[in-house]
């Protein structure tokens, strides 16, 4: 995917003569200089997975998947950097889970992954002192990669919470951890009647990317980047909605719940928290289970382990992939993971909250609300 995304691939296609029809492999070798023998094996790959498309026999031409890696579309950043990296990184997993160090095996340490064997750095990948932070073109990077895939994510996180109605009287929507800012503008752009300031809290390396994205959104008016660090006190006091998500994930029981524990201090009974992220869930099949409408009867706009019908696994199979990619993505990165829903509780109890409501979203992720106890 790299390999076609940087060689703009897509922009040749869709300049042929009839981007209908496409481009023979020798055509294409001819306007980018690869071997045709070598590539069209690439392609062919690609036209399986549906990334591309042979529309006739021997010509190739893009589908409407190839828009995620054209140059200059929002997801660029995912075949060129992000999965780039996740590749480098997975090589070093076994290496990681099966170390010949007892101590390193069951580390809990950010600083004893994959991604540290892999570079060879002592230094975690993301925080404060980071390797990130070392690497402005890196937090680059991946501050934009975090845009791409909040672009997967926020149309159901976005249709299926009442976002207008939880913002009603509030000063501050404020995202802790919101990277370049992608759920507060897409908030912003789809509810223009929230009154509420959109405030995104990160770390001062983030700025930049940050506000050239939210700037790109047309949104400068209404998001604005705060530099935060969410390990110390909360500086934002008043009646405020809290949003943190896909950053519980990145760390420990312990870590995570002292990140929370600096929300709920501030929290009155003007204010709320909400922790968008997945909830994973046990993929065994049985043999028997409920007929496929009575499974479906318990579908509602609340989080809820929907009954399998025989033979389908809990966690509904291939449909949580990307939950349980991701779940490694965070291991071999940070030593974390998706949690279950009893390590969710687990995390919520040790920062001395509760959960009050989960809300499933037609997103990858679940909406859950967290009290004071
Ligand atoms: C996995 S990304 C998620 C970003 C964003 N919430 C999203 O969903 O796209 C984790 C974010 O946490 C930020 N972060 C890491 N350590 C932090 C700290 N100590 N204080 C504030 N933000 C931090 C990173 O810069 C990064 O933007």
């Amino acid at each position: 995917m790299r390999l076609v995304a940087e060689m703009e691939v897509p922009g040749i296609l869709a300049s042929a003569p009839n981007p209908e029809k496409g481009l023979t492999i020798d055509e294409i070798s001819r306007e980018t200089g690869v071997n045709a023998v070598k590539f069209e094996g690439i392609l062919r790959l690609l036209v399986s997975q549906g990334w591309f498309r042979e529309s006739q026999p021997g010509y190739f031409a893009n589908s409407r998947l190839t828009n995620l890696v054209k140059k200059g579309s929002k997801t660029y950043f995912l075949p060129t950097y992000m999965n780039n990296l996740i590749h480098q990184v997975s090589a070093s997993l076994p290496d990681m889970i099966n170390h010949s160090d007892p101590e390193f095996r069951h580390s809990t340490d950010h600083s004893k992954t994959a991604f540290q064997l892999q570079f060879k750095t002592e230094l975690p990948f993301l925080g404060v002192n980071s390797w990130l932070a070392n690497n402005p073109s890196d937090a680059y990077g991946f501050g934009q990669s975090m845009g791409a895939v909040g672009l997967t994510s926020d149309p159901g996180i976005l249709a299926d919470f009442p976002w207008e109605a939880t913002a009603e009287g509030k000063d501050a929507i404020i995202d802790v951890g919101g990277g370049q800012g992608t759920l507060c503008c897409s908030l912003a752009a789809k509810f223009p009647h929230i009154q509420a300031a959109f405030i995104v809290q990160d770390l001062p390396e983030t700025r930049d990317v940050a506000e050239r994205f939210i700037q790109s959104q047309g949104q400068s008016h209404r998001v604005k980047f705060q530099a935060h660090d969410f390990f110390e006190p909360q500086q934002r006091k008043g009646k405020n909605v809290f949003v943190i998500q896909r950053v519980l994930h990145d760390w420990t029981t312990e870590k995570a719940a002292q990140i929370i524990g600096n929300i709920r201090d501030v929290l009155d009974e003007d204010s709320c928290l909400l922790i968008i992220e997945s909830i994973i869930q046990p993929s065994y099949a049985s043999p028997t289970g409920p007929s496929f409408r009575d499974s479906l009867q318990h579908l509602g706009n609340k989080f809820t382990s929907i009954p399998p019908p025989p033979f389908i696994p809990v966690d509904f199979g291939d449909s949580s992939r990307i939950q349980h990619q991701v779940n490694l993505c965070v291991r071999v990165f940070c030593n974390s993971c998706e949690r279950t829903l009893p390590q969710f509780e687990e995390m919520i109890k040790v920062a001395d909250m509760k959960i009050k409501k989960i809300h499933g979203t037609r997103s990858w992720e679940s909406i859950t609300e967290v009290i004071t106890t």
